[in-house]
């Protein structure tokens, strides 16, 4: 049976990049992906958005809707301080099982919990089941029509406190236009809009900070 090119990635980085070392999975990715075959991950440029915007938050408890391959999930548990813990989703056994491996390799498993279902039924589970109060960061990169929907369940849940702060990939490219209206239009949010290019290629694309307000 032949390879997904999720699992021809893992190989990459497992042959490649050097065990416990989050940066050479980082750039392994990177590498592979720009050179040999395109992938969804958030890439260098749109990467550097999110780890400095994780260096602002210095968040205590993060979530990710979307782990892909592991990538940014690798990308901001690396910059989490001693304690703190990164909850990433993803519903794609087969994607799920790729970023456990790559989480493993790169050494940040103590700090990250993947969480496999889709993020409509994990969300209300955040907070009994997985002892979340509420988070400090979110990073949205799962399916685009999703990013809406699931900022009102964090809002229900009682996930966000004032200052939490969501970052939301692709908002350009593929685009989440009803996600830019929601957020720039409730007055729960303060939004800063990040212009950037899509991973790899030369498209413009852009991520959108939104800041509850409470
Ligand atoms: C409900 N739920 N809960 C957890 C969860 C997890 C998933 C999966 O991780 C998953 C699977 C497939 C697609 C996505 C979204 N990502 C994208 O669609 C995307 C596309 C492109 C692009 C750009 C140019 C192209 F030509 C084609 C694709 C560039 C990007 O950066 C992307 O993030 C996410 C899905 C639903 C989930
Ligand atoms: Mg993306």
């Amino acid at each position: 049976m032949n390879q997904s090119k999720e699992q021809r990635i893992l190989n990459f980085v497992l042959q490649n990049a050097v065990r416990g070392d989050p940066r050479s999975v980082v750039d392994t990715i990177d590498k592979y992906c720009s050179q040999k075959e395109w992938a969804m991950n958030v890439g260098n440029e749109k990467g550097l958005i999110l780890d400095k915007t994780v260096e602002e938050v210095n968040p205590s408890v993060a979530l990710e809707l979307g782990s892909y391959c592991g990538y940014s999930a690798v990308r901001i548990a690396r910059l989490l301080k001693a304690g703190a813990r990164l909850l990433t989703v993803e519903f794609n056994p087969e994607f799920a099982a790729i970023a456990r491996q790559m989480i493993e390799f790169a050494g940040v498993q103590d700090k990250v919990k993947l969480l496999e279902g889709p993020s409509q039924e994990i969300i209300p589970q955040l907070k009994k089941k997985y002892e979340v109060d509420t988070l400090d960061f979110v990073f949205l990169d799962h399916w685009k029509d999703r990013y809406t929907p699931d900022t009102i369940l964090l809002q229900e849940c009682n996930l966000l406190r004032k200052g939490s702060v969501l970052l939301a990939d692709n908002v350009i490219f593929p685009g989440a236009p009803d996600f830019l209206t929601y957020v720039r239009e409730s007055p729960h949010f303060q939004c800063t809009n990040y212009p950037s290019h899509l991973e790899y290629m030369q498209v413009e694309d852009a991520m959108e900070k939104a800041v509850f307000l409470g």
